[in-house]
């Protein structure tokens, strides 16, 4: 069946967390619509961009774009930007159940609202292997005052402009802001506008409810929960895991996860579903929505405190949160036993001319003005640095734990080609920031393929031990996973799907800021590429018909 959609997408005024700016709706919403598909649909996105000056891409998170490399909507790697003005028809099959997003994959546009949930619902007569009455959905999101453009510009100077942490959470694209906050301009903050009343989830009482939760925050890692009541863990970036009870559930950017909650609790009053910051020094006020048992009005507040979550510098929880997650028995897919290829990719800080740069072997990554799959594909090779980036680093010579000069840091464009169907291994390896007794959680996200996740671990990698330790019996396939502070972790794919795949922090900061790389596979294998992905760079030439 094909699915179609209609996107149109713009700029508004709108005040989701009461703070009244210019964000992106799409067809005058934000979050944008769900898309909702069965296992095998094609679907299909006319995005018509009408931002009047700005440019637009939009990335179907989690989805592998089989057969489709053009349709994976990452600006600079698979396609041009989308000028305004224009429609650009996204078409690709949703090719596994689960839960999905999508956003915006150009600049820092993500942080201004453009971005939504996908469900792909298993095919007729087949069931999941767990039980709930009702489905529901829950976006989380981190909200800036400032423009995206703002806090690019600040990114890109010297000195240095960090973006901060964020002013509001937002659950479902409400939050609520403290209009009194010193510094609040008069007229913008409005505590009364319904545009920020709470979101309210409404459950009926005794009924079980599968809840997909995803994030797609710029910066925070968060924990979210729902008071009083227990989360049973049951599926994580489309793959379904063995259950795992929680009463809080860290989620980093990027990232989705199915939790099954029972209404189960006093049905004559709400409870507080909170959202809060980990693993950076809180100053955002936690995200809070009304889990509401029906027939209560779902306006009501609880009649509780709201939860204060977990303290933000508790790491350990979060550690054992992502070593809890094994593929559920019955849906493991077995990694290959061994690899063909080892690439160590150490993630620093560190400066570049003056700026503040992330780096990954010392390499900071850059876009190149002619999308790598449109120069690749029709062999350009001018169009970016053809000097292959590093496999690794001195491990012996490096001590991850202080703050590093890295002085030989440049910035490249530079991609990694794999041989197709070959077996690639990936250890992110964690390290100390620009900061003194600072390293930070970073959440990466592979275009194009689900990892398997082979293991984490503290300290630095070491290459003839770790691999001992290795899950090789039920390890969980994602799409985006963490790397925890002073620590590494390793994943497996398999290199066979012909195209050209971005993978990095989905900390919006951090990939703007050079905090990625790509990969190819296969590329002559990837078929004729649509004229509607080009026009830009060295690329003007094929887009004339
Ligand atoms: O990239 C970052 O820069 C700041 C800080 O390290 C420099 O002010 C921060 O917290 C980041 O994540």
């Amino acid at each position: 069946k094909v699915r179609y959609y209609k996107f149109e997408v713009k700029y508004e005024y709108k005040s989701p967390d009461c703070f009244k700016k210019l964000m992106i709706t799409i067809n005058g919403k934000s979050p944008g619509p769900t898309i909702y598909a069965q296992q095998g649909d094609t679907v299909v996105v006319d995005l018509v961009n009408s931002l009047l000056t700005e440019n637009v891409a939009v990335h179907w998170h989690g989805i592998r774009q089989i057969g489709t490399p053009w349709a994976d909507g990452t600006e600079g790697v698979t396609q041009c930007p989308i000028a305004p003005g224009d429609t650009f028809q996204y078409r690709f099959v949703v090719d596994r159940p689960g839960t999905y997003l999508y956003h915006a994959h150009y600049g820092m546009q993500k942080g201004s609202g453009l971005y939504g949930m996908i469900q792909v619902a298993l095919p007729d007569n087949v069931t999941e292997p767990y039980y709930y009455d009702y489905d529901r959905n829950l976006l989380l999101t981190d909200w800036y005052h400032k423009s995206s453009y703002e806090l690019s510009v600040g990114l890109n100077s010297i000195p240095f402009g960090w973006v901060g942490e964020p002013q509001s959470i937002l659950l479902g694209g409400k939050g609520k802001f403290n209009c009194s906050t010193p510094g609040t301009a008069a007229g913008v903050c409005n505590a009364t506008n319904p545009e920020c009343s709470p979101l309210a989830l409404t459950v009926v009482p005794g009924k079980t409810y599968r809840l997909r939760i995803g994030s797609l925050t710029s910066l925070s890692a968060l924990s979210f929960e729902i008071e009083g009541h227990n989360m049973t863990v049951v599926e994580a970036d489309g793959h379904n895991v063995e259950p795992f009870v929680v009463k809080n559930l860290f989620i980093y950017s990027g990232e989705t996860y199915s939790v099954l909650v029972k209404a189960d609790q006093d049905p004559t009053r709400n409870y507080w579903m909170a959202a809060a910051v980990v693993g950076r020094n809180r100053t955002t006020p936690n995200g809070l929505g009304i889990f509401n048992y029906y027939p209560n009005h779902p306006s009501r507040n609880p009649p509780s405190i709201p939860p204060a979550g977990p303290a933000w510098n508790d790491k350990p929880p979060r550690l054992a949160q992502s070593l809890a997650i094994k593929a559920l028995k019955g849906y493991i897919h077995p990694p290959p036993a061994t690899s063909d290829r080892v690439i160590v990719l150490l993630n620093t800080q560190n400066r570049i001319n003056g700026h503040v740069k992330w780096s990954v072997n010392n390499v900071s990554f850059s876009l190149p003005s002619t999308p790598y799959l449109i120069a690749l594909k029709h062999k350009l090779l001018h169009a970016f640095d053809q000097t292959p980036p590093p496999e690794g680093y001195d491990a012996a010579k490096y001590d991850i734990f202080v703050v590093q000069n890295n002085t030989n840091a440049t910035t490249s464009n530079s991609l990694y080609r794999l041989k197709f169907n070959s077996v690639v291994d990936v250890i992110l390896q964690n390290a100390n920031s620009m900061n003194p007794n600072n390293s930070e959680t970073h959440p990466w996200h592979l275009h194009g393929h689900d990892f398997w996740v082979l293991g984490y671990g503290s300290g630095k990698f070491n290459i003839s031990t770790d691999p001992q330790s290795y899950n090789l019996v039920n390890p969980i396939m994602k799409n985006t996973v963490p790397v925890h502070p002073y620590g590494w972790t390793a994943l497996r794919f398999r290199a066979d799907n012909p195209g050209v795949w971005a993978f990095h922090c989905h900390i919006e900061s951090h990939f703007f800021m050079g905090m990625g790389v790509v990969f190819e596979e296969g590329i002559e294998k990837v078929g004729r590429l649509p004229q509607s992905i080009m026009g830009c760079g060295d690329s003007k030439r094929f887009s004339k018909p």
